[in-house]
């Protein structure tokens, strides 16, 4: 069976301008996502975490290796392609939910469906499910800025969906969540998780990262480890991941 998500031998390096020093964010990223997983990346500050986000999510350019999605090599897929290649296989959620506050719930949701030109009445159907599946129908006429910051996260994560993209990308999706919410918010991805839907999370929190089925970790640009959930619970999982990061952060090289 082939992969969802390929990722070979993966390469940045970026350019300052101003100074000319060249960083090697990433320098051989090896990685593997099956259809159905839900994988965490972590990682300390400035690993490269999000530029491998970036590079999966088509919005920048490695400086060389390859990435595969359902068996498309990344690197065919044209700048003028490039958003509407997004909008029908990616779902994206951000830390800062990025809603568009001029528009109400509904609309920010519907936005990627009306932006592939679909048909109203095949969106409503599409639209209803997914408030069900969140339980945000009593916030569909709402304002982004008249729901908490929980709320706001879970319509950017029906807008995400709607379009049931085969990836799904969270870049530090509870970093703007209390304690609280943000556990609403991890219970949502493994629920859509187990309805099938794949799931690649970057964060910094060994909580979130429990949620997952496997955890890799990224050090020097390179994966240096993975963890598998297997048969552990959330709490045992939990704990084998922050041993891991505590050991991580102190083997300075
Ligand atoms: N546009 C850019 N130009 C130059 N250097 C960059 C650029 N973006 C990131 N970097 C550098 O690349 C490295 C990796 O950064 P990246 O943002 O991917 O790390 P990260 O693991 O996501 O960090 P954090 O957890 O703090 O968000 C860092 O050294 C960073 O300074």
């Amino acid at each position: 069976m082939t992969a969802l998500l390929e990722v070979n031998n993966l390469k940045k390096i970026y350019q300052s301008r101003r100074s000319g020093v060249a960083i090697e964010a990433l320098s051989d990223i090896q990685l593997e996502v099956e259809a159905g997983e839900y994988v965490a990346i972590m990682g300390e500050s400035g690993s490269g975490k999000s530029t491998l986000l970036n590079i999966l999510a088509t919005l920048d350019k490695p400086t060389s290796g390859q990435v595969m999605l359902d068996g498309r090599d990344l690197k065919t897929v044209s700048e003028k392609e490039a958003a509407a290649f997004r909008r029908q296989h990616l779902g994206f959620v951000f830390q800062d939910f990025n809603l568009l506050d001029t528009f109400s719930v509904k609309d920010n949701i519907l936005l990627p469906l009306v932006l592939s030109r679909m048909a109203l009445k095949e969106m409503l159907p599409l639209l209803d499910q997914v408030a069900k599946s969140l339980g945000i129908q009593a916030l569909l006429e709402k304002f982004p800025y008249e729901l908490s910051g929980g709320q706001q996260q879970r319509v950017a994560v029906a807008r995400a969906i709607i379009t049931k993209p085969e990836l799904l990308l969270a870049d530090e999706p509870t970093g703007a969540l209390d304690s609280h919410t943000s556990d609403q918010l991890l219970e949502v991805f493994q629920q859509i998780n187990q309805q099938g839907q794949t799931i690649v999370m970057v964060t910094h929190s060994s909580i979130a990262a429990s949620r997952a089925k496997r955890v890799l970790f990224i050090k020097d640009g390179l994966v240096f480890h993975q963890l598998y959930r297997g048969e552990m619970t959330n709490q045992q999982f939990l704990e084998m991941i922050a041993e891991t990061m505590t050991a991580l952060l102190s083997k300075e090289d």
